[in-house]
């Protein structure tokens, strides 16, 4: 069974929120999108919210679910669900992150993802550039 991680696509003024795995972490040093393993009996919704204040001290919305994106890496297989979310409020800290940064969408596909995320920033981007 593949474990369920949600993560969040957070958006301000035409900026994306990505964060840098530290050394520690599996995946190190890798790009990704803050998140987290969805909790027994927590909503999507609710593991993300909770997640975020936790990873990086902002409170946000979940707004539309993407495509998840199933990944098998050497050790586990997780699902890894997408959420664009709105910023509600809070200043940046990290929690267990080597860094971060507000991205501009052109240069999402320039990070050094994890390889989970790579399908999910490609749906991201059609999707905003078609609206
Ligand atoms: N939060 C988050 N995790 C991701 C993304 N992409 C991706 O492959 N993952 C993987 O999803 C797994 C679960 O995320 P996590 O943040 O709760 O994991 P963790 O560091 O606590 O890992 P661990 O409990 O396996 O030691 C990690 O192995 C992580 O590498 C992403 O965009 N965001």
């Amino acid at each position: 069974m593949a474990i369920k991680v949600v993560c969040a696509i957070l958006e301000q003024h035409g900026r994306i929120l990505v964060t840098q795995r530290s050394q520690h972490m599996p995946q190190p040093l890798l790009w990704e999108f803050p998140g987290g393993k969805v909790e027994p009996g927590e909503t999507e919704e609710e593991s993300l919210v909770r997640e975020i204040k936790e990873e990086i001290n902002l409170v946000v919305r979940p707004i539309t679910r993407l495509t998840p994106v199933v990944h098998r890496y050497s050790d586990k297989e997780i699902m890894l669900i997408p959420y664009t979310c709105r910023y509600l409020s809070g200043v940046v800290q990290l929690a267990e992150h080597r860094s971060y940064q507000w991205a501009e969408p052109s240069d999402l596909m320039k990070y050094t993802w994890c390889p989970a995320d790579v399908p999910i920033v490609e749906e991201y981007l059609l999707h905003s550039s078609a609206i």
